[in-house]
C-alpha cells in the first residue's frame, strides 16, 4: 500500500500535524495529514485530495516538495506500508480539521515528544531544524 503524508510548514516555522481519531488504527496518535494513493492515481495528486478532504486546504501538485519515504511490512505475505513525505510552504486557505481528534501546529523540538506511528518517528529525520 503506498501512502502519502503532508509536512505543511508555516511562515513561522512550524509544522501541522493531526490527530488520528481515537477508535481508529493507531487511534490518538499523531500523524502526517495524508492517507492512501487509490489505483491508477498519481500521488500528488491523490495528496492534494486528502489535503482537500481531510484539512480543507487547496495546494498545487507542483508545490509538493519530495523530503523522503519510510516503509515497513513486506513480511509474511503483508504487503506493507510505504508512505511518500512531500513539504508545502504554499496553499490556500485555514487548516480546519474535517476527520481529525485535533490538528496542531509543531516545531521540531515539539514534534520529536508527540506519540506518532513508528514511521512517522522515520519520517521526521527528514525534516530539517
Ligand atoms: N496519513 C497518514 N497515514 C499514516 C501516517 N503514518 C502512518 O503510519 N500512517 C498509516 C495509517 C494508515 O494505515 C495509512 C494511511 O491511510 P489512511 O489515513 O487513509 O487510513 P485510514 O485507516 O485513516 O483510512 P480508511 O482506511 O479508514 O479510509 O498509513 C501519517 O503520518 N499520515
Amino acid at each position: 500500500m503506498t501512502v502519502v503524508a503532508a509536512a505543511l510548514q508555516a511562515n513561522d516555522g512550524r509544522w501541522l500535524m493531526q490527530q488520528r481519531p481515537l477508535a481508529k488504527q493507531h487511534g490518538g496518535l499523531w500523524e502526517f495529514p495524508g492517507g492512501k494513493v487509490e489505483h491508477g492515481e498519481n500521488p500528488r495528486d491523490a495528496l492534494v485530495r486528502e489535503l482537500q478532504e481531510e484539512i480543507a486546504l487547496a495546494l498545487h501538485p507542483g508545490d509538493l516538495k519530495p523530503v523522503g519515504f519510510a516503509e515497513n511490512g513486506g513480511r509474511d505475505s503483508h504487503p506493507g506500508i510505504v508512505i511518500l513525505l512531500y513539504s508545502a510552504t504554499r496553499w490556500q486557505g485555514e487548516a480546519i480539521a474535517q476527520e481529525a481528534a485535533e490538528l496542531g501546529w509543531f516545531d521540531r523540538s515539539e514534534m520529536a515528544e508527540l506519540p506518532k506511528p513508528p514511521l512517522d518517528v522515520a519520517l521526521l529525520q527528514f525534516l530539517a531544524g
